[in-house]
């Protein structure tokens, strides 16, 4: 099979596919089974400073296409993946450490402790979990964004990343990555996060599909490639001196190979790892390369960021 090795951060990566935060990595039976898969790369579920159970059940649905999710930030709690982090094989695949503290202080402490323990993973600072009952999506807030970006760059001597939620006004674009820009220390940037407080109805039962927030969740899969393959452009383009790591809506080769055209580096998994299984990476991998010979494209350095607009 064609060669899908690439860089990405100055490290090598086997293949550009990952999990996205939150899928199949809460616990050491997933995150072992994301270390023995064949992604490229992989990420810890977000945590907070402390274990929580999350949202009330049911909190997950599939739909016709893709999910909705208010999961609530269900993890074990930090020190569980720093434990992780500690035993994970570096040379096997690069591991990203997600964050999602739910205040700035929780995330300082998260990020010393991390910065404290010396442990090779790269850090995801995730600003766009939507299902936190009364906690809004803090890269919603430029001004607050701007605070926690200024305090995570003071207390963290390595690059870092930010998992941002979706934008949708060309305005947000230009807002957004003119504050990313002044923090050099920000090296990549995850779009997107679930497009938040989306809403499914089922029409025997007329009733929502999902518990927690009356039934307002998080939606991922198919829905939302358009808007996920939009950030992630609109970013490459603005923010030249960052990689993306491309995140929404990918179930095949082809969804992979749209994310990589449009600027992604990495492109993540969610639903459709959900669904599948981390065996999905085989399939995935294998698609890819099919339209890369289909193409006559050898390496992904290739195409990666070549999108041609008309
Ligand atoms: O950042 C998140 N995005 C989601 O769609 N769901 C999870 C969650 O609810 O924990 N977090």
């Amino acid at each position: 099979m064609l060669d899908l090795s690439t860089f990405f951060l100055g490290r090598p990566l086997t293949s550009p596919l990952m999990n996205a935060s939150g899928v199949w990595c809460n616990v050491n039976n997933q995150l072992n089974a994301l270390a023995e898969s064949k992604a490229g790369a992989m990420v810890t579920k977000s945590c907070t400073l402390l274990r929580r159970n999350g949202n009330p059940e049911p909190r997950y649905h599939t739909l016709a296409m893709g999910s909705i999710n208010s999961m609530g930030l269900p993890n074990e709690g930090h020190q569980y993946y720093l434990d992780y982090a500690e035993r994970h094989d570096y040379e096997n695949k690069p591991l990203f450490f997600s964050i999602a503290g739910l205040t700035l202080d929780d995330n300082l402490t998260m990020v010393a402790q991390i910065q404290d323990a010396y442990t090779p993973a790269i850090l995801e600072l995730n600003l766009s979990c939507p299902n936190v009952p009364g906690k809004a999506q803090i890269a919603y807030d430029f001004e607050a964004l701007d605070v926690i970006l200024a305090e995570i760059s003071a207390a963290y001597s390595r690059p870092f990343g930010i998992k941002l939620p979706p934008y949708f006004d060309i305005a947000h674009f230009d807002e957004v990555a003119e504050i990313l820009n002044r923090y050099e220390k920000v090296s990549f940037i995850t779009c997107i996060n679930s497009i938040g407080n989306g809403l499914m109805i089922d029409i025997n039962s007329e009733t929502v599909l999902i518990k927690p927030k009356e039934g307002f969740g998080g939606i991922g899969g198919d829905y939302v490639l358009p808007t996920a393959l939009a950030n992630v452009n609109a970013f490459y383009q603005r923010c030249p001196k960052k990689s993306i790591i491309g995140c929404g809506g990918v179930s095949t080769g082809e969804h992979v190979f749209m994310h990589l055209l449009a600027g992604a580096g990495i492109v993540q998994v969610g639903t459709a790892l959900y669904e599948e299984g981390p065996e999905i990476f085989v399939r995935l991998n294998i698609e890819l390369a099919k339209i890369m010979k289909e193409k006559g494209y050898k390496t992904i350095r290739e195409f990666q960021g070549k999108l041609k607009t008309i």
